[in-house]
């Protein structure tokens, strides 16, 4: 048997799967916590990254890593952090996606640039933050990295140069996606300085050798890796409910969508994958457990002791500021409570608001791809909940398919760190995981009362 080894550096947290490259079967797996936070030193990743791999990384032949989106790892000239990094989800760079979007030319410029209107998630706009509220940082940056680029950095064998794949690049703001290219004028233009930027490393190739001279896969954006992890196909939609909740679906021509409803990143199969991201996802979940004192299985409970609509409850969950809609500065808004409001009804209305946003996310890309939205697929830590997966269908209104809980991200990369080892033309053609099909009556009023305070509340912030 073939092993090869699969890491998932996600927001919360490092899995890593060992993993038959013959087949893709789970051998063996690990995971380990991240710091909280949306600034974290990102010497807290390869710390937990070696807390997992003894006992798994010897055994592999190949490895690859899939990392989350957009994180500004800036590096000085000895290859050490200038600051902590910037993470997708932090906010304090929205104005600076604002001006740049401006220096563009407007938002269909931009994405006629880079594939993407630029929010503040995009590394570009981390860039300027650093030169306009930190300049002594930023004179000494010498090299920018994303976070899955900084993580095979450490797997790698000294003297490799660094890099990265065509999918992760494509949310920096600064490669153009359709034009598979690096923008360092960009880049550039950001930071006030230039910066190295690392090699991209093409679809299925051997991006180096680990120290123990095993091949390394170029890695991937966390969402590109899930993508080949579910073998999505055109027409499948991928919901993942992480601490980002995903909808994602591949295509085999760009998306240049200038409204910014819609991303327009590479994949990392030589395609594209269209995406729409919320901020708040799984941590809508973990907020009212908290607040109500309950576990994740009890909040699903109670959850499903109410009626649809929790009595008349809505939860804009914006909490962290929001991306889709784009109200970086949002708040969570709660309406319709009343005195007769129970535990069970804020219970109900955490689930649904999740549900109605990433519904949200799902139209979206409906109205961005050519092809017809066939199955919706259910996956990320969230996904395993009882109530998301009841609440699910009805909320959407339409069916939805749940494979096995599993580390869908680390399995992609696990997938494409079996690639690189074949030097074959396509990935491996590992079976697709079997899914179940969940189905419920819909729950359109829910998504219309969401809708209306959605709509409402458009000025607030
Ligand atoms: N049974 C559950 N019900 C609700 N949320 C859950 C459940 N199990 C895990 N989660 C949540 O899933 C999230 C982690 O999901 P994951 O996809 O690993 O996130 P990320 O990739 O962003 O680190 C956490 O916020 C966790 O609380
Ligand atoms: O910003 C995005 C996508 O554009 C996020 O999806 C990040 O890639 C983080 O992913 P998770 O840690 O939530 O999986």
């Amino acid at each position: 048997m073939t092993l090869v080894m699969g890491i998932d550096s996600s927001t919360q947290s490092v899995k890593a799967l060992l993993v038959d490259g013959d087949d893709g079967t789970v051998v063996d797996q690990a995971s380990a916590k991240h710091p909280d936070g949306t600034e974290v030193d990102p010497r807290a990743w390869t710390a937990a990254l070696d807390t997992v791999t003894p006992g798994l990384l010897e055994r592999a032949e190949a490895v690859a890593v899939g990392g989350q989106q957009h994180g500004m790892v800036a590096l000085d000239a000895d290859g050490e952090p200038v600051r902590d990094a910037l993470l997708w989800n932090d906010t304090r760079s929205a104005g600076a996606a604002r001006d740049l979007i401006e220096e563009h030319g407007g938002p269909q410029a931009c994405a006629e640039a880079v594939g993407s209107v630029l929010v503040a998630s995009f590394t570009v706009t981390k860039l300027r933050w650093l030169r306009d509220h930190e300049p002594e940082a930023a004179a000494r940056v010498e090299r920018v990295l994303l976070p899955h680029d900084y993580v095979s950095a450490h797997l790698a064998a000294p003297g490799t140069a660094p890099f990265t794949d065509r999918g992760d690049a494509s949310g920096t703001g600064y490669y153009a996606a359709h034009e598979g290219r690096w923008r360092p004028d960009l880049a550039a233009a950001a930071l006030g300085r230039e910066v190295a930027l690392p090699e991209v490393v093409d679809p299925g190739a051997v991006a180096g050798r680990t120290v123990a001279g095993q091949v390394l896969g170029a890695g991937t954006g966390d969402n590109m890796a899930a993508a080949l992890g579910m073998d999505l196909r055109p027409g499948d939609v991928l919901v993942s409910i992480g601490t980002s909740g995903v909808a994602s679906t591949v295509s085999r021509s760009a998306v240049v969508d200038g409204t910014g409803a819609v991303t327009g990143f590479a994949d990392a199969t030589g395609g594209y994958l269209p995406m729409a991201t919320t901020m708040n996802a799984a941590r809508i979940l973990d907020l009212q457990a908290a607040l109500l004192g309950v576990d994740h299985d009890e909040l699903a409970e109670l959850a499903l002791s109410a009626p649809a609509g929790a009595n008349g409850v809505t939860l804009l969950p914006y909490y962290g500021g929001e991306r889709t809609p784009n109200r970086p500065d949002a708040t969570g808004t709660w309406t319709g409570l009343r005195p007769s409001t129970t535990r069970a009804d804020l219970a109900r209305a955490a689930y649904e608001a999740l549900l109605c946003s990433l519904a949200d996310a799902v139209d979206l890309i409906g109205g961005a791809v050519p092809e017809q939205v066939g199955r919706i697929l259910l996956v990320g830590g969230a996904a395993r909940s009882a109530a998301v997966r009841a609440l699910a269908p009805a909320v959407l209104g339409r069916p939805v398919e749940v494979p096995p809980s599993a580390e869908y991200v680390a399995l992609g990369a696990a997938r494409q760190a079996a690639w690189a080892l074949s030097g074959a033309e396509t990935p491996p053609a590992w079976p697709a995981p079997p899914t179940d099909l969940l189905e419920a009556d819909p729950t359109p009023d829910v998504r219309a009362r969401y809708t209306e305070l959605r709509d409402r509340t458009s000025d607030w912030n």
